[in-house]
């Protein structure tokens, strides 16, 4: 792979990010030293993607525990827990960012011997990171094990390496499908307001060399009832353990065309997206941005000084259009709640045989 999003340069305490914010014009890479730092690239989308943003704040925590190494013990946790809580509250929707913090907490919360935690969290947010590359390659074999060999996507936002740390959800599908010898050709969103389809997941697809093009968002019912669509794959945010999917801002609007169409609709789902705490899409938070998104292009605006806009970032997609939820231990299927529940219990398995 040409380029990395995230990369922990052990030597300087250092988190280098690809900074998405200037892409494809620029790829520019930012060295981040200071959990604040990555608490606003999580915020303002200098890293974005649910599983990048979780990797992004592991090793915020590391950062605070490496600052503070030297402390006295109550100093350190009180460190932690002020790096925990700036993390947290960086983006709402995305649940990975909470379940990384919480494998962090894990480990630093009743620690009973400070002088070890950095090495302990250090190995943490390794673990993570890797965690989530084997996670996605086993997500793409699942996937693998159901394409057509000459197959159509429609695909929506960022989810590729970008998004994560290496070959990405849905769009690691498409890669892999793509690799694997299959005919592949995908349909890119645009995603409006913020173009990760059009600014990253085209600017991946080409350097991986997969056909394909982008296209509006108004667009995908059209393409869907002229051309030979296949399947629509999507990542996401959060995962209900009734199965809604809260997603980027549009895929509602994709699954919508997908069903009148009858073109399956599947989602991309590390186990990590999935929040058996939250019982339906309605107790997802959505995250609301700035209007400047909607009223502006890459800062210049496109609508008449002072026009109003509301710039929800995520939907929730309701389980009844979903065809499959593709996790790393099979693909879950309608009814979402026990099948889930089911590949849950398989991960614990496991999990215990690991141990
Ligand atoms: C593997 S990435 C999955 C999701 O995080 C992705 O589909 C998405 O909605 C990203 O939103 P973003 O606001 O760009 O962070």
């Amino acid at each position: 792979m040409a380029f990395r999003a995230i990369e922990w340069l052990d030597d300087s305490d250092t988190l280098q990010l690809i900074d998405q914010k200037v892409l494809p014009q620029q790829v520019r890479y930012l060295e981040l030293n200071t959990t604040a730092e990555i608490a606003r690239a999580i915020h303002d989308m200098t890293v974005r993607g649910a599983p990048a943003i979780g990797v992004a704040a592991a090793f915020g925590i590391l950062q605070a525990a490496r600052s503070f190494a030297d402390a006295p013990a109550e100093e350190m946790q009180s460190a932690l827990q002020q790096a925990d809580a700036v993390l947290r509250a960086s983006r709402p929707t995305a649940v990975n960012l909470f379940w990384a913090l919480d494998r962090m907490k894990a480990v630093w919360a009743d620690a009973t011997d400070p002088a070890n935690l950095p090495a302990a969290l250090h190995r943490e947010a390794l673990a993570i990171e890797e965690d989530d590359i084997a996670v996605n390659r086993a997500i793409s074999a699942e996937a693998l094990k159901i394409l057509p060999q000459k197959v159509t996507f429609f695909h929506h936002c960022n989810t590729g390496s970008l998004a994560t740390v290496d070959l990405g959800t849905a769009l690691g599908i498409i890669r892999s499908a793509h690799e694997a010898g299959h005919e592949v050709f995908a349909y890119l969103d645009e995603t409006r307001p913020r173009l990760q389809g059009a600014k990253l997941s085209s600017f991946e697809l080409l350097e991986f060399g997969v056909p394909h093009a982008i296209v509006v968002d108004g667009a995908s019912a059209h393409i869907m009832r002229t051309q030979d669509v296949d399947i629509a794959v999507v990542g996401c945010d959060r995962v209900a353990a009734n199965g809604d999917v809260a997603n980027k801002i549009g895929t509602y609007n994709l699954a919508l065309a997908a069903a009148d169409n009858d073109v399956p609709f599947y989602v991309a789902a590390p186990m990590s997206t999935i929040d058996f705490a939250t019982p339906d899409g309605d107790a997802i938070e959505i995250e609301e941005r700035d209007s400047a998104e909607v009223t502006e292009i890459n800062g210049h605006a496109i609508a008449p000084p002072d026009a109003p806009a509301f710039n929800p970032a995520f939907d929730v997609t309701p389980n009844r259009l979903i065809a499959g939820i593709i996790t790393e231990y099979g693909i879950a299927r309608p009814p979402f709640t026990d099948s889930l529940a089911a590949m849950r219990t398989a991960q614990q398995n496991a999990l215990k045989e690991d141990v």
